[in-house]
């Protein structure tokens, strides 16, 4: 008996096309509706289209929305696996935000394009008939929301946009994917060891998220101190170093009791308190701030505005964030 699987259209580059001038935009009826037919083949395909956004115009408020439908059309009728199209430049936050919090025990498939409908060599058909065909596999369950993309399986946590339009832009660094997708079947090589998740009602705080760079002036961050904010990420130089100049300002902030997170510029790694200089990664620790374990920016920003629905305390922050 085929597979029910639920594809939900939110838009992004998939569901676009391209005009005489070279400009690609949102199309008025999403094109992903065209590649319904090429799907059937492969299970019983009910097509949702619940936004046709432009994913830089996505938010944590929207992707919270978005967890709800999926979990009341999942109450209403069961399906066998859920396939979620986006755009690509914010899909991996969406993916990972959904991984956290998603109540849905079936595989969670998201996906996109490269090149807009009408384009030659348009990746979005293939991408979700691949889709569909990893979410209706049995192997797909209990790996945690994944990424489908150019024949390859990613997990939510791991996977980040690399390229600015190659159709290989997905990648893990850290780990690579944790499958592929042959002509005939899906092959898993490893899965994500790590599961979380986290039951919230909304995804609203407040999360600023500041990259540090050499000569960063502590008077580029005032805005963090006149607004209210629930908590600050930063991106830190290598195993988690700042420039000295700014530590006053983080200082200030802790002492307001706003968690601060730190992840690093490199996408390979972890920080870690090894250096003991002004700004190192020691004396940030001892300052209080909380190490994250080899998340990006962008996702440390989502796990944050997810975790301080549980607890505000930076002690008990730590220990979500070493997980
Ligand atoms: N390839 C894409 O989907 C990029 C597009 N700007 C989006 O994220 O909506």
């Amino acid at each position: 008996m085929s597979k029910k699987i639920l594809v939900v259209n939110t838009g992004g580059t998939i569901a676009m096309s391209v005009d005489d001038s070279e400009g690609v935009k949102p199309l008025d009826d999403q094109a992903v509706n065209k590649i319904l037919p090429f799907l059937e083949k492969h299970a019983d395909v009910t097509m949702k289209n619940v936004l046709n956004l432009p994913s830089p115009h996505m938010t944590p408020a929207i992707m919270n929305q978005l967890r709800l439908d999926i979990e009341e059309a999942f109450e209403q009728d069961h399906y066998d696996g859920i396939v979620i199209t986006h755009g690509t430049d914010t899909l991996e936050e969406t993916a990972y935000f959904l991984d956290l919090t998603l109540s849905v025990n079936v595989p969670i498939v998201v996906t996109g394009a490269m090149r807009s409908s009408n384009e030659l060599g348009a990746d979005g058909p293939v991408n979700l008939i691949s889709s569909v065909r990893v979410a209706a596999d049995s192997d797909s369950l209990n790996k945690g929301v994944i990424v489908v993309f150019n024949d390859e399986i990613h997990a939510a946590r791991h996977v980040t946009k690399t390229h600015t339009s190659n159709v290989a832009t997905f990648q893990s660094p850290q780990y690579g994917p944790i499958g592929t997708i042959a002509k005939k079947s899906v092959q898993y090589h490893h899965a994500p060891l790590d599961r979380e998740h986290y039951a919230i009602t909304h995804a609203d705080a407040n999360v600023p998220l500041i990259k540090a760079v050499a000569g960063m002036e502590p008077s580029w961050l005032q805005f963090l101190l006149e607004q209210q904010i629930d908590g600050l990420v930063v991106e830190a130089f290598g195993l988690g170093n700042l420039p000295p100049a700014i530590i006053p300002t983080l200082q200030q902030l802790l002492d307001k009791g706003v968690p601060i997170v730190l992840v690093s510029r490199c996408y390979n790694g972890q920080v870690q308190d090894i250096y003991d200089y002004e700004g190192g990664g020691r004396k940030l620790k001892e300052m209080g701030i909380i190490f994250s374990n080899g998340l990006n920016g962008q996702k440390a920003r989502l796990k944050l505005i997810v975790t301080l629905q549980k607890t505000r305390t930076f002690k008990e922050l730590q220990l979500l964030f070493d997980q």
